[in-house]
C-alpha cells in the first residue's frame, strides 16, 4: 500500500479500481487533520460561497432547478489548500503514468449543501465538448443523513454505487462515463469537487480558459 505519512492516500488502490471499473471510492484517503482544516475553512468562508452555474453558457435560473448547492473556487491560498492540491497532483501524475492520458491540470471548488440541497442526475463532461476527464469528490464532514452520491452506469437506471458522504472519503471517476446525482442533504454537507483536465488548445482556440 502506498501511504504518505502526512496525508495518507491509497494510490495503488485508486489506480487498480480505475483500471478495472473506471471509478473508485476510497474511505480514509486523506488525513483527518487535513480534512478538518478544509472543513473549518468552508465554515469560516461560507458567506463567500455562491450558487453554482452549470456549464459556461447557462444562466443561474436554469441552474437552480438542477442544483442548489453553493460553491467557492479553490486558489491554493492556504496551507490546507496547498496540501490538498499536492495530493491531487500526485494522483494526476500517477494516472498519467499508468494510463497515458495526458492530464494537463486540475481545478476544484469547495461545495456546501445545506439541508435539502441537491444536484440532479448529470454528467460532468460531454464527449468532445469538455476538457474534463476525471472527476474527484472529497467529503469534508459526515452529515447525519441524506446527501448520498448515486453513481450510475453509462446505460441503465440502477445505480452502481450509493455513497453516504463520510469525512475523508475520496471518489474518482471518468467524467464522460458516469452520470451521477446528489440526493437531498439531511444536514450541512461539505465537500470538494474537482476535475483533472486535458488540454484542448489549438492554434486559434485556447482551452482551459479559466
Ligand atoms: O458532491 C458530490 O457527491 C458530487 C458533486 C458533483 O457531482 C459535482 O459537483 O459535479
Ligand atoms: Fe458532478
Amino acid at each position: 500500500m502506498n501511504c504518505s505519512s502526512e496525508t495518507f492516500l491509497h494510490l495503488d488502490n485508486l489506480l487498480d479500481n480505475i483500471a478495472e471499473n473506471g471509478y473508485c471510492i476510497i474511505e480514509n484517503a486523506i488525513s483527518a487533520e487535513l480534512i478538518a482544516q478544509l472543513q473549518q475553512q468552508c465554515e469560516a468562508q461560507e458567506t463567500q460561497f455562491q450558487h453554482a452555474k452549470i456549464g459556461r453558457h447557462q444562466d443561474l435560473q436554469q441552474a437552480s432547478a438542477i442544483r442548489s448547492d453553493k460553491t467557492k473556487w479553490f486558489n491554493g491560498d492556504t496551507a490546507a489548500e496547498t496540501s490538498y492540491l499536492a495530493l491531487m497532483e500526485r494522483i494526476r501524475v500517477a494516472i498519467n503514468q499508468n494510463f497515458y492520458l495526458g492530464l494537463f491540470d486540475y481545478e476544484c471548488h469547495f461545495a456546501i449543501y445545506q439541508q435539502g440541497d441537491f444536484y440532479k442526475k448529470h454528467l460532468d463532461a460531454f464527449k468532445g465538448k469538455s476538457n474534463r476527464v476525471f472527476t474527484t469528490v472529497c467529503y469534508l464532514n459526515t452529515p447525519n443523513q441524506g446527501g448520498e452520491l448515486l453513481i450510475y452506469p453509462e446505460k441503465g437506471k440502477e445505480p452502481l454505487a450509493k455513497v453516504a458522504p463520510k469525512a475523508g472519503t475520496l471518489i474518482c471517476f471518468e467524467s464522460e462515463r458516469f452520470p451521477h446525482e446528489v440526493l437531498a442533504a439531511g444536514s450541512t454537507r461539505y465537500s470538494i469537487a474537482g476535475w483533472f483536465r486535458k488540454n484542448n488548445s489549438s492554434a486559434n482556440f485556447v482551452d482551459p480558459n479559466q
